[in-house]
C-alpha cells in the first residue's frame, strides 16, 4: 500500500490563449464539481503556457477553485539579461506550484541536458514549487530493449546534485517519447517496468523512505479509455497528459480514474 496522492497534471503545451485557458478551467472545475471530485484524494493540475497563467491564477482565486496550476519550464537564472526567459520568483508570484522540467520537447528542440534539468528543478524547489522532472526513452532505445538503462542514465544525471530531502520533494514524469501524441500508449506493463526501477534508483541514490515518496507519473497517450489500467499499476502515481488534457470532460474523466 502507498500513501501516495494520485497526480494528474494537464501539460497543454503550446495551446490556448488566456482567453480559452479561462474557459478550459473552468470547464474542468465544472466538469469535476459536478462529479462530486475528492481533490484530496486526486490532485488535478493544469500546465498552461506562461501567458495564461495569469488569467487562470485570477479564475483559481476568485473561484476558490481546488484545481492546482504549473509552468511549463523555468529559468536557471534569478533574473537579468537572459532574453525570453521566466524566473522561479515570476512563477511563484503567481501562485504556481508546479514546474515541468526536461520534458522530450524541450530536451529535443531546445537541447536541454540531465545536468541542465537537476539545475532547474533545484531551482524550482528553492523557490517553493514541486518540480515535475521527465524522461523517456525514443523507439530506437526501446526497440533495442534498452529503456531501463536509457531512463536509469537520466535519473542519474538530473539528481546528480539532490540531497534526499530535496529529492523526496520531487516528482517524476516517465514518457517514452514513442507515446508522446502518437496515440501508441506504452501498456501498463511496460509503464509499470520503467517506473519500477526509476523508484529502485532512487532508492540506491537516497534511500528507501525518499524513494517511496517520490510520486512517478506516466505520460504519453493517457486517455480515458486507458488511464485506468496504468494506474492500477503498483509505482504509477499519477500521469502526465498533453493532448487529452485539452478537452475539460475528458480531462475531468482522466482525474477520475477510479471513481
Ligand atoms: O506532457 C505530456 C506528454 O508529452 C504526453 O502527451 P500526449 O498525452 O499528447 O501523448
Amino acid at each position: 500500500m502507498t500513501n501516495r496522492k494520485p497526480l494528474m497534471a494537464g501539460n497543454w503545451k503550446m495551446n490556448l490563449d488566456h482567453l480559452e485557458a479561462v474557459q478550459l478551467v473552468q470547464g474542468l472545475a465544472v466538469a469535476l464539481g459536478d462529479a462530486g471530485h475528492d481533490y484530496d484524494a486526486v490532485e488535478v493540475v493544469v500546465v498552461p503556457p506562461f501567458t495564461d497563467i495569469r488569467s487562470v491564477q485570477t479564475l483559481v482565486e476568485a473561484d476558490k477553485l481546488s484545481i492546482r496550476y504549473g509552468a511549463q519550464d523555468v529559468s536557471v537564472h534569478a533574473s537579468g539579461a537572459y532574453t525570453g526567459e521566466i524566473s522561479a520568483a515570476m512563477l511563484t508570484r503567481l501562485g504556481v506550484s508546479y514546474v515541468v522540467v526536461g520534458h522530450s520537447e524541450r530536451r529535443e528542440y531546445h537541447g536541454e541536458t540531465d545536468a541542465l534539468i537537476g539545475t532547474k528543478a533545484k531551482v524550482a524547489l528553492a523557490a517553493g514549487m514541486t518540480p515535475i522532472l521527465c524522461c523517456g526513452e525514443g523507439l530506437d532505445v526501446r526497440k533495442a530493449g534498452e529503456q531501463v538503462s536509457y531512463v536509469l542514465a537520466q535519473i542519474d544525471g538530473m539528481y546528480a546534485d539532490f540531497s534526499a530531502e530535496e529529492a523526496a520533494q520531487t516528482v517524476v514524469a516517465y514518457e517514452p517519447v514513442w507515446a508522446i501524441g502518437t496515440g501508441e500508449v506504452a501498456t501498463p506493463e511496460d509503464a509499470q517496468e520503467v517506473c519500477a526501477a526509476i523508484r529502485v534508483r532512487l532508492a540506491e541514490l537516497f534511500d528507501a523512505e525518499t524513494a517511496a515518496k517520490v510520486r512517478v507519473l506516466y505520460g504519453g497517450s493517457v486517455k480515458s479509455s486507458n488511464v485506468a489500467d496504468i494506474m492500477a499499476k503498483e509505482d504509477v502515481d499519477g500521469a502526465l497528459v498533453g493532448g487529452a488534457s485539452l478537452q475539460a470532460e475528458e480531462f475531468a474523466k482522466i482525474a477520475r480514474f477510479n471513481a
